[in-house]
């Protein structure tokens, strides 16, 4: 075997390498798994797990005649996380740890820099995290809503180098190899843009939830915060021996180039706006090329209510989506600002407070 120059690695597990029956938990490919996982760590690379499964696992302990509501599939996942907590936990000689995530915990900055720490120092001592979303507490504003994107969150918060997304396909094709005989299997992605988001169809499986297009999204996320991105199959044993031979067994995603610095890739593709404020001029006109920071003069608009510290949208008059910030101000004081650009008032406001959002608390999006 030779040696793995990976430092430390996410790996992704569906729920249909967790439940594949929908009739508790299943060792059959979790073991082969397991064996990959307690390899790499003998191979000093730290590694962090996110298991997808505890609605699969738990669906058998309640009756499959009555209808599946919300309130169900969330006690299915409070019941079946134990029992999947207590399957890998009998697979290692090593201790694990649960931790359990919504999208409004990694996108307040606090909370997410408390879960970095404490999967920081869970790996300094040995001890296998294993996250999934906290699908008990959700609700539709504050989930991620898939484990794939969680999953490229949780690699760009721990500053991963490689995410393996371990699914029940080989990889990404050219279109559903579960509906398509002639699809063709993409061995590598040098960039994402919407031809390949055109070849992600929905999950097939009973168990899997949002199919390509979350792995892709999952794939971008990561890439773009310089992390390379597999989909494998998680099913096939010889997906772990090639791995560990240093070769690819499915898709490879390949890393940016010029990756996203960790507080911009947070901004951009986790933190979720609270409000907005529209500048004037179009994408050229404004940030682009210029200082990169926006004075209170510029903003001809403020919509949504936020606080500061909250990240916002801005946008250009023309809507195009400029850029994510951090608000120095409330929203109450930028619409303040905005209803009285003109007065002498403004101007000695504008004199003391300077920019509005300044250069470092802003994060531009790609030109759309
Ligand atoms: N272009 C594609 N290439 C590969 N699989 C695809 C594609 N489009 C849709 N799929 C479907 O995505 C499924 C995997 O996603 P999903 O069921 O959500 O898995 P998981 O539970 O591992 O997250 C595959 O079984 C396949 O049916
Ligand atoms: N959090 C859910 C899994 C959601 C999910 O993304 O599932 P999958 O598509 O199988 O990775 C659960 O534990 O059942």
């Amino acid at each position: 075997m030779q040696k793995l120059n990976w430092r430390r690695i996410v790996l992704k597990v569906g729920s249909a390498l967790i439940a594949p029956d929908q009739d508790g938990c299943r060792s059959r490919y979790l073991l082969t798994i397991a064996q990959f996982i307690v390899r790499c760590r003998s191979q000093g690379i730290e590694v962090i797990l996110v298991s997808s499964g505890s609605v699969a696992a738990g669906a058998h302990l309640f009756p499959k005649t009555q209808e599946r509501t919300v309130a169900m599939k969330k006690a299915m996942a409070a019941a079946g996380q134990t029992e999947m907590m207590a399957m890998w936990d009998r697979f290692f000689d090593f201790p694990s740890a649960q931790i359990l995530l919504t999208h409004g915990d990694l996108r307040d900055r606090e909370r997410y820099e408390s879960i970095r720490e404490t999967v920081f120092t869970l790996l300094d001592h040995g001890v296998l995290p294993i996250m999934n979303e906290n699908d008990t507490v959700t609700t539709d504003d504050l989930k991620v809503g898939d484990n794939d994107n969680l999953s490229a969150m949780v690699a760009a918060a721990a500053d991963a180098d490689a995410l393996m997304i371990f699914s029940d396909v080989d990889g990404l094709y050219d279109k559903n190899p579960n509906l398509h005989d002639d699809a063709i299997l993409l061995p590598e992605i040098k960039s994402i843009d919407e031809s390949i988001y055109a070849m992600a169809g929905s999950a097939t499986s009973a168990v899997g939830t949002g199919g390509m297009k979350t792995k892709i999204e999952a794939a971008e996320k990561a890439t773009s915060h310089g992390i390379t991105t597999y989909i494998i199959n998680g099913f096939k044993e010889q997906t772990f021996t090639k791995l560990l031979e240093g070769e690819n067994p499915g898709t490879i995603f390949l890393p940016y180039e010029k990756p996203m610095q960790e507080a911009v890739h947070w901004m951009t593709h986790t933190a979720s706006e609270q409000g907005e404020v529209v500048v004037a001029g179009s994408y050229d006109e404004s940030l682009e090329g210029e200082t990169g920071c926006i004075r209170g003069d510029e903003i001809v608009a403020v919509h949504g209510e936020f606080a500061i510290g909250d990240t916002i949208l801005v946008r250009s008059s023309d809507g195009t989506r400029l850029a994510k910030a951090t608000a120095n101000y409330s929203s109450c004081l930028l619409n303040f600002i905005a209803d009285n650009e003109q007065s002498e008032f403004s101007d000695k406001m504008q004199d003391s407070i300077g920019p509005v959002i300044s250069e470092k608390d802003i994060a531009l999006l790609e030109k759309s």
